[in-house]
């Protein structure tokens, strides 16, 4: 097992909403007190990426925003353009821009690539968002080597040893700066667990390890809060509603792809980073749980994984054999074996 891969697919952030709200409250909204900080969306024109433009858009930490998609950005960012927050935004289509829209930036997400189909599952996906990905990386490395990398596009269980393994051949890997995005799962056991155990979802936390597809996904419901007594079998069904969580979305859009409303979550990895960027005389636990510490660096330290119930200790032993051929995958593909 790669341990260093595994461990940038098991990573996981949720953003401590204490820290974020102290930013806003403490420095507000003005642009002479934000920082200069650009973004960078490839993918900006999908399902993902409009909504994703608007959030940054509207994210007073941000001051340029550089949307680029292979066809439809024009329009997106003229549209989110007009919208009266602080960053300037610019729209960059084709190849021949994609240079342009990532040099200086401070963080890129990456939405670009096919969504699922009812039917499919997320490494079906593979054929064609490994090539769109690695091409991507490429320019990262080349254009803005020490941006924070947000990997969306899936199978993220690949497409995050895809990044990590070009960043690599290009000697720009730091496995501090690269993230799978994986918040949905976080979401989801949050929202699921609130509504079984009855208490309010604001004041759910419940960590998540693992991967992002299938058994992969590990909720540690044991270690959720507030603590709700509740039986194994409502454990275990909770588990595979989170493990299953996109699949149920893929279903009911019934062919016009996956989650892309709920992805608007995002934004708390990236408050997290953009504050980071703010905050940098300390190293910033912005709750980037539960193994992980954010610092100026990006991750300062990986955190173990806490107790585990037994049920989530055969969890862990299952999803390891899936993620590792995941990584495999992944790294066989930049290296054309
Ligand atoms: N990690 C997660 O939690 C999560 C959640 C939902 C979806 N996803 C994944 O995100 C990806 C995007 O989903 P979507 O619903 O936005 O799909 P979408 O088809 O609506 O949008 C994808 C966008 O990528 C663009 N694109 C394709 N090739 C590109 C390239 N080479 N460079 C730049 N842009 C390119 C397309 O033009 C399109 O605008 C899918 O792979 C999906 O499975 C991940
Ligand atoms: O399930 C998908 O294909 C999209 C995404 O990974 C999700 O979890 O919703």
């Amino acid at each position: 097992m790669k341990a260093a891969m595994l461990r940038s697919v098991i990573r996981r952030s949720t953003t401590s909403s204490a820290a974020t709200n102290t930013y806003f409250s403490s420095r507000g909204f003005s642009s002479e007190s934000a920082p200069e900080r650009k973004v960078a969306i490839l993918g900006a024109a999908g399902g993902i990426g409009q909504p994703l433009s608007l959030l940054m858009k509207l994210n007073p930490l941000v001051s340029r925003l550089a949307l680029y998609d292979i066809a439809g950005t024009p329009g997106v960012a003229a549209d989110v353009s007009h919208i009266n927050t602080r960053s300037e935004v610019k729209g960059y289509a084709a190849d021949e821009q994609l240079g342009q829209a990532l040099e200086g930036s401070d963080v890129v997400i990456i939405p670009a690539g096919v969504p699922r189909k009812p039917g499919m599952t997320r490494d079906d996906l593979f054929k064609i968002n490994a090539g769109i990905v690695k091409s991507l990386c490429e320019a990262i490395a080349k254009y803005c080597p020490n941006a924070l990398v947000n990997m969306i596009s899936n199978p993220v269980n690949s497409t995050v040893p895809i990044a990590a393994e070009v960043f690599k051949s290009h000697g720009v890997y730091d496995e501090k700066r690269l993230f799978g995005v994986t918040t949905l799962d976080v979401v989801r056991a949050k929202t699921f667990y609130a509504g079984k155990a009855n208490v309010n979802v604001a004041d759910v936390n419940v960590p998540v390890i693992g991967g992002h597809a299938g058994v992969t996904i590990l909720p540690l419901f044991s270690q959720a809060s507030p603590q709700a007594n509740m039986s194994d079998e409502e454990i275990k069904a909770l588990t595979k509603r989170t493990q299953d969580g996109g699949t149920e979305v893929v279903e009911a859009k019934a062919g016009k792809g996956s989650a892309t409303l709920s992805m608007a979550l995002v934004k708390n990895i990236l408050h997290g980073q953009l504050q980071l960027f703010s905050q940098q005389q300390t190293p910033l636990d912005c709750n980037l749980i539960p193994y992980v510490r954010l610092g100026k660096n990006g991750v300062e330290e990986v955190l173990g994984l806490g107790p585990l119930s037994d049920y989530e200790q055969q969890g862990l032993e299952a999803l390891k054999p899936e993620l590792k051929s995941s990584i495999e995958k992944g790294i066989a593909f930049v290296h054309g074996n």
